[in-house]
Formats: structure tokens, C-alpha cells, sequence
């Protein structure tokens, strides 16, 4: 048999635009030979909704759009995820469901079982679960459909969270084909291999192929990677599709020809950029936008962002400000023009001095005889802030900010200052990551000034200013806060492992105190297991300490 797997990229929401890329991929898949095309979760509304769900109208229009759908199905089936209003109506008023639609009808419905709800995910708000999977036959052939999390069921993590995994019951089934629908989004950490492990166990245990089809693309941090792909019933990986692209692709199941894509298995780094640049391509375009701005400080931040940028919008589309102060160094000026001329995006300086003292001078009635502190510091930062926001408004570009996860977990960053912006591009990529990509990404080309990547890194908000006077060496801060926030471990823990006392408790400390900053933030791209944002829900005003 020729299975479509049609990986598209949905927006959330955007059900015409959904509709529209699921009958070209169709009917494309079709003309090709394919006679049966899979998409992924939830294809017909983007994965994932949240409360869009609770919208009166939002489900029933959804119901509307696939039957306009399913009209357009013709002899050669189509699975496509769909939310299904539960007419039952128990507390959780929907399915998340997979419809299985030929000769212009939705002929099954398949309901999603085991409902994730940690992280970023948080179903059990919305749906309610099947008890099995659906399981049925069409032309001699018996096919069973889960959908994304159903396939986890099986692994050491989630075995506890549910009793009953869907394959245990799959397997006793004499399944022709497995097919699973998914909505995946990709972090560091092993994920692709994960899922490339469960889809080989799916086959395995039920001695059928799986074809496992995952959504692509950005909505809001989440970043889906695609890589959907085709295990034959021995386990075996035997096709896969794009990483962090669109694609389609038919395979032939009677034909087990072994077709991994190139890009199937990736080093961190190439999965980084390719992550960043379509999560920061998707929350651009989709938010209305074509154009992106970036305050340049000659600094690694900055530039990694504006280079991300660049190969997202293409270069034409962004435009970097040199914001220079009466104390910024030759330096910071000279390096963001040459990353601007490696770049060969839009460069501008706009001088802040001015607008500096006169923030001082009008605020002096009240501040004499305070003395100089940090107040003096984030003027500088606001008044960049101010500036790009203006420039943001005037030429419909969008702002991005450049806080790397490190700072952002310390609260080393100015609140309406230099944290002003749409999109916190690398918020979840600590700094030892973001110099490790910096060298990456002048792989081929120079595309970062080298002396960006070398020299010390530098707020330059007061004279000779460096960023290890406040914090500890960035390898040595990386170290603990993955321990405190990625892991959960208490100081104690982390003293254990070798870090010094003094250091992890100030580090913890500023953690703690710099919740009310990460939850003004904008939002920011998801890359580790665990980020700031929608998956970690610490309360503002605590005070546990451990
Ligand atoms: N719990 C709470 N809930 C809500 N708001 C709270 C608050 N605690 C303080 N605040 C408010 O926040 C203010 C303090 O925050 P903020 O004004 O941002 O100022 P603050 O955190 O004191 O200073 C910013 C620090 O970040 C450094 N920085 C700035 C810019 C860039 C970089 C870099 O290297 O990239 C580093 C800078 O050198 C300075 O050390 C308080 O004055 C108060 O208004
Ligand atoms: N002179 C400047 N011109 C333009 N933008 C600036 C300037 N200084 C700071 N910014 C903006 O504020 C952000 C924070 O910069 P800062 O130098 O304080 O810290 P950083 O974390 O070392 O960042 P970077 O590595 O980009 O310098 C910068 O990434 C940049 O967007
Ligand atoms: N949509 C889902 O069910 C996603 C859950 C799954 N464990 C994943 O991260 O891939």
C-alpha cells in the first residue's frame, strides 16, 4: 500500500488557511500515487488551541471546516486530526480526535487516549479521554490509530502517569497498519531518537508498520521539528521526512526500501539554528509581520539574533540599530557595523547621549543627592527601549530581544529596558550555548565578527563594566542553573556536586527574586526540556527556599 504523509505547517486558528494546505497536500499525495494520506494532530485548528477551545464558536466552526473537508476526500482516505465536540459533555467538552474520511464523508472517528499534561502541554483541561483507540477495517486491511501521546505510554516516565497504554491493547489486535497522528515539538535532549524508539516498539509489538506523521512549524515557543517518518514491522526505520521543513513524501509499504532523509539525524547545533530560524520565520509571519529590528551592541547576543533573523526574513527584511552612549566603546560600534556588512541587513546609529542626559537632568529636582547607582544604568537600557520601540511602531518592524536564558535567570536585564521587544529569540538558550552557536554558525562563511565571539562579555552600562563582576564565570552559572531550574535540585544538591556555597545560594537567590521580570518577558522560543514560559509555573510572590 502508498501512504501520503502530508507534514504541513497549520497556524493555529487560521481554519481556511488549514483547510487549504490539507487539500493541496492531498490532492497533490493523491495525483502521485499515494492511497491514503496521514497529517498530523489536531491539522484542521494547529496544535495546539488551548483556549481558543473555550470560544463558543470556535469548535463547531472547526467541525464546519472539516466536513467542507471531508467533501473533497475522494476513493483514496484521508486521517486528519480534528478537535470533536463531546456530545456526552462531562466536564471536558471535547475529543481529540482523528477523522477517517473517503467518498466525500467522515466514515471513523478515532479519540485520543492518554491526554499529556505537564510541560507545555495541558490537555486534560480540554479533552476528555478514550478508553481505547479506534481499531477498524477498510479493503481487507486492519488498521489502528492513536494519536501523539497514546505511542508514550509506554515508556519508564509515563508507565506510573497511565495505567492502560493503547499499544498493549493494539497489539492483541492483528493490525494491518499503525498509523499515529502527532503534534510533537522538538527540545534538546534526545527527543528524535525518542520517538524514533517508541515508533520502532509501536511496530514491533503490534508486528505491523507505523506511520507516524508530526506536525511542523512555530506556534507561539513551541517549535515542531516535523521528522515525521515510517517504521515497517519489524522496527525498522525505514523512511523519514524533513527536520524543521514542510514535506510530503509516499511510501510504499510492500516495498521496504530503506529512504531516511538526510537531515533524519542532526548534531545539536545544525537542530538549534534550524529551530531558531523557523520558530523566529513562524512568529513573525504568522503574527502579520514580514519585517524584525534588533538593537546591535556589538555583543554575542545581539548578533546571534540578528543572524537567526536574517536567515529567517532574509536580510532585506531586518534592520540593526547601533544605539551607542556617551560610555559605549569604539568597539561595541565597530563590531555591529561589520556583523550588519557580514550580514548585509539594514544598519542605522542613533546616539543616546542626549536623550540620556536629558532624562537626568529632567529627573534631578528629585534625585540629588542620591549619588549614582544602577538608576543611571537602566536609563541607558530604557532609553534604547524607547527608541526601538518607536522605530518598531514607525516601520512595522517587530522588536526582538536578545536576553539569553543565563540572564534571564538572574534577572541580569533591564525591565522596559533592554527586555522590550515582541519575541525573546534565545530566552531558553543558555550563554555557553549561545557562544557555541555563534562559532557554528561561522561555519562556512564569517557571519559573527570573531571579535564579538572573544572578547569579554559586557553590559556597558557603566565604565569598564564586565558581566563576571556581578556573576560567576558563565560556565560555572550554566552549570547551576540547569541544576536549580531545568532539574529541581535544591542548593544542597547542588553544593554536593561541587559548586561553591556562597555562589549557589547568591545564583538561587537571584533566581528566586527574578520571577516578576521572566513573567513580563516576552515570550520566548522553546530549546531545552524545560523553559521559562507556559511550562514552568512558579509562583511570583513565594518563599521557599531549599
Ligand atoms: N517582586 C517584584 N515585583 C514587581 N516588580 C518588582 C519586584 N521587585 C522589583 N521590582 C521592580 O523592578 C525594578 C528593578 O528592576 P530593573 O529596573 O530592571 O533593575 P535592576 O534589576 O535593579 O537592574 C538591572 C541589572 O541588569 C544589568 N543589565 C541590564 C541590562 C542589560 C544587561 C546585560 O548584560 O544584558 C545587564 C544591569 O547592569 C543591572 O545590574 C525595581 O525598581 C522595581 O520597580
Ligand atoms: N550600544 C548599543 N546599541 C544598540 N543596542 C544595544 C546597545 N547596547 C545594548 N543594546 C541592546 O541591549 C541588549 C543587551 O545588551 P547588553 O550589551 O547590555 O548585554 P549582553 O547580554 O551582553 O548582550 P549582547 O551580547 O548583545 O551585548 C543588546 O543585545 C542590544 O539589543
Ligand atoms: N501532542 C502530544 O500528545 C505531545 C506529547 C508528547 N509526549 C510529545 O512531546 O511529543
Amino acid at each position: 500500500m502508498k501512504i501520503g504523509l502530508a507534514q504541513i505547517n497549520t497556524t493555529v486558528g487560521d481554519l481556511a488557511g488549514n483547510q487549504k494546505l490539507i487539500l493541496e497536500a492531498y490532492q497533490s499525495l493523491v495525483a502521485s500515487g499515494a492511497e491514503l494520506v496521514v497529517f498530523p494532530e489536531l491539522a484542521v485548528c494547529g496544535y495546539p488551541p488551548r483556549d481558543l477551545l473555550f470560544k463558543r464558536r470556535f469548535v463547531p466552526d472547526q467541525h464546519e471546516s472539516l466536513e467542507a473537508i471531508a467533501q473533497q476526500i475522494g476513493d483514496a482516505p484521508a486521517v486528519i486530526g480534528f478537535v470533536e465536540a463531546n456530545p456526552s459533555a462531562s466536564g471536558r467538552d471535547f475529543y481529540n480526535a482523528a477523522a477517517f474520511c473517503y467518498q466525500g464523508k467522515v466514515q471513523q472517528i478515532g479519540r485520543k487516549c492518554l491526554l499529556p499534561t505537564y510541560d507545555v502541554f495541558d490537555e486534560d483541561r480540554y479533552f476528555h479521554p478514550s478508553d481505547l483507540p479506534l481499531v477498524f477495517d477498510w479493503n481487507d486491511k486492519k488498521i489502528g490509530i492513536t494519536i501523539c501521546e497514546d505511542i508514550w505510554g509506554n515508556t519508564d516516565i509515563s508507565r506510573e502517569r497511565y495505567p492502560h497504554a493503547p499499544v498493549e491493547y493494539l497489539k492483541e489486535q492483528n493490525l494491518d497498519l499503525h498509523i499515529n497522528l502527532s503534534a510533537s515539538p522538538w527540545h534538546w535532549g534526545g527527543k528524535g531518537e525518542q520517538r524514533e524508539g517508541l515508533v520502532s516498539a509501536a511496530s514491533k509489538a503490534c508486528q505491523c508498520p507505523t506511520v507516524y506523521v508530526n506536525a511542523v512549524g512555530g506556534n507561539d515557543e513551541l517549535i515542531f521539528d516535523g521528522r515525521s517518518m515510517v517504521s515497517d514491522s519489524s522496527g525498522q526505520i525505514i523512511a523519514g521526512l524533513a527536520a524543521f521543513a514542510a514535506d510530503q513524501k509516499i511510501v510504499d509499504l510492500d516495498c521496504e526500501e530503506i529512504s531516511l532523509a538526510s537531515s533524519f539525524r542532526q548534531d545539536l547545533m545544525p537542530n538549534i539554528e534550524e529551530a531558531l530560524v523557523l520558530g523566529l520565520r513562524d512568529y513573525v509571519h504568522k503574527s502579520g509581520f514580514k519585517k524584525a529590528l534588533i538593537g546591535l551592541s556589538g555583543g554575542i547576543d545581539s548578533a546571534v539574533v540578528a543572524a537567526i533573523a536574517a536567515k529567517a526574513l532574509g536580510p532585506e527584511n531586518v534592520t540593526g540599530i547601533s544605539l551607542p552612549s556617551a560610555i559605549s566603546s569604539d568597539h561595541s560600534k565597530s563590531d555591529a557595523k561589520d556583523l550588519a556588512d557580514f550580514l548585509g541587513i539594514n544598519f542605522h546609529t542613533v546616539a543616546i547621549a542626549d536623550i540620556v542626559s536629558a532624562a537626568e537632568d529632567t529627573l534631578s529636582p528629585l534625585t540629588t543627592g542620591y549619588g549614582r547607582d544602577v538608576t543611571e544604568e537602566n536609563i541607558q537600557a530604557r532609553a534604547r527601549g524607547l527608541l526601538l520601540m518607536a522605530l518598531s511602531n514607525k516601520l512595522g518592524a517587530l522588536l526582538l530581544t536578545t536576553g539569553n536564558k543565563s540572564e534571564l535567570a538572574v534577572g541580569y536585564c533591564t525591565l522596559y529596558g533592554d527586555m522590550c521587544g515582541g519575541l525573546a529569540v534565545i530566552s531558553d538558550l543558555p550563554k555557553t550555548k549561545v557562544f557555541e552557536l555563534a562559532r557554528y554558525m561561522n561555519r562556512d562563511k564569517p557571519t559573527i565578527p570573531v571579535n564579538t565571539i572573544e572578547k569579554p562579555p559586557s553590559a556597558e552600562l557603566r565604565p569598564d563594566q564586565k558581566d563576571e563582576d556581578s556573576l560567576p564565570p558563565y560556565d560555572i552559572l550554566d552549570g547551576i542553573l540547569e541544576g536549580y531550574v531545568e532539574k529541581g535540585y535544591s542548593s544542597c544538591q547542588l553544593i554536593e556536586m561541587g559548586y561553591d556555597k556562597d555562589v549557589v545560594k547568591d545564583m538561587i537567590r537571584k533566581v528566586d527574586l527574578n520571577e516578576y521580570k521572566r513573567k513580563q518577558a516576552a515570550p520566548g522560543l522553546k530549546l531545552t526540556p524545560l523553559a521559562f514560559g507556559v511550562g514552568r509555573r512558579i509562583p511570583i510572590v513565594q518563599r521557599y527556599v531549599s
